[in-house]
């Protein structure tokens, strides 16, 4: 059968994933899926790819793309993040994929999920959602959030439960939005208004794509601008962005919340906590209520000055 796509395998160390899924979109690839340590069926030919602090992935090319030419373009895009991420770290596999192959291989690693009352499901999927459940569909594209990742589950897990408590319809502030999909979250369920960011411009396009595809392109502003001129007065700020970026942001990150506001910080591994913990414990919060997934926290504050 003709072959159409590329998959490249590699392994690397957890808190490296989400630079090299933006590396791997850069350089062209349709998708970036990052597998659970657990699933059987991916084969690793690294034998240090089991070790707990690793993740194997599979990014999606043309099978157009020159093999030799692609595999040193990866290889020159992930040098800088070998020296600034040291662990295990697998060689880039090419694997040609046929057609049809490709087809199902995709698409079922992007099963439909509900949290609370939210379901979350691939356009492919034929859902009728049970009363009072609201849908929200997204496509794998090439920005971070499919929703299977487990720092994007912690903070939807606490987005719904906060959003079911608030007796007002709230604004919601989305630092590092990716896909959109905790943004377009709140907007189904009721935010008032919806406020996204992204340094990156082609997660802030496919964020705005996934925003009009779920009819609430209008009640979202997605912008590049950054977090210091974004205004303030949110009632909930989401930051699914790594430990290190939280705590660079905590002061911007804490200034944009109401009293009584809730902050929902998460893309923080576990070993890191302790330095988010410490990096916010000069600020006038309350909590925090802790949530894991995976090697992932999730660490929720609520403002109180
Ligand atoms: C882990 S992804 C999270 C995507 C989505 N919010 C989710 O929960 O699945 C982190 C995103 O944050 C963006 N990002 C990283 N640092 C940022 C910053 N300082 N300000 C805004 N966006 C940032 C990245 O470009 C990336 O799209």
């Amino acid at each position: 059968m003709e072959q159409k796509w590329l998959e490249i395998h590699i392994s690397v160390p957890a808190a490296a994933v989400d630079l090299v899924c933006h590396e791997l979109a850069a350089l062209g690839s349709t998708g970036v899926q990052v597998f659970e340590r657990k699933l059987d069926t991916f084969v690793v030919p690294d034998p240090e790819a089991d070790a707990p602090d690793t993740y194997p992935l599979q990014a999606y090319f043309a099978a157009t793309e020159d093999q030799a030419e692609l595999a040193q373009r990866i290889s020159e895009a992930l040098a800088p993040l070998h020296a600034a991420f040291p662990g295990n770290w697998s060689d880039p596999r090419m694997v040609p994929v046929a057609g049809d192959d490709w087809a199902e291989g995709w698409k079922q690693h992007f099963p439909v999920f509900r949290v609370g009352g939210l379901v979350v499901r691939p356009s492919w999927e034929e859902v009728t959602p049970a009363s009072g459940e609201v849908l929200v569909t997204l496509d794998p594209g090439m920005a971070f959030g499919t929703g299977t990742h487990g720092t994007t589950r912690l903070c939807l897990e606490v987005l719904v439960e906060t959003l079911a408590a608030q007796e007002n319809a709230p604004r919601v502030l989305d630092v590092g939005t990716g896909s959109g999909i905790l943004a377009i979250a709140a907007a189904v369920l009721g935010a008032a208004q919806v406020v996204a960011c992204d340094i990156d411009e082609e997660a802030c396009r496919v964020a705005a794509e996934n925003a009009a595809a779920n009819g609430v392109a209008d009640a979202i502003e997605i912008t590049v601008r950054p977090l210091e001129e974004l205004g303030s007065g949110f009632d909930i700020v989401l930051a699914n962005i790594l430990a290190e970026e939280n705590v660079r942001l905590a002061a911007e990150l804490v200034a944009r919340l109401t009293s009584g506001g809730t902050l929902i910080l998460s893309g923080i591994l576990q070993e890191k906590e302790a330095l988010v913990r410490k990096g916010f414990a000069p600020f006038a919060l309350a909590g925090p209520q802790v949530s894991y997934r995976d090697e992932w926290v999730c660490l929720t504050y609520r403002r109180v000055g």
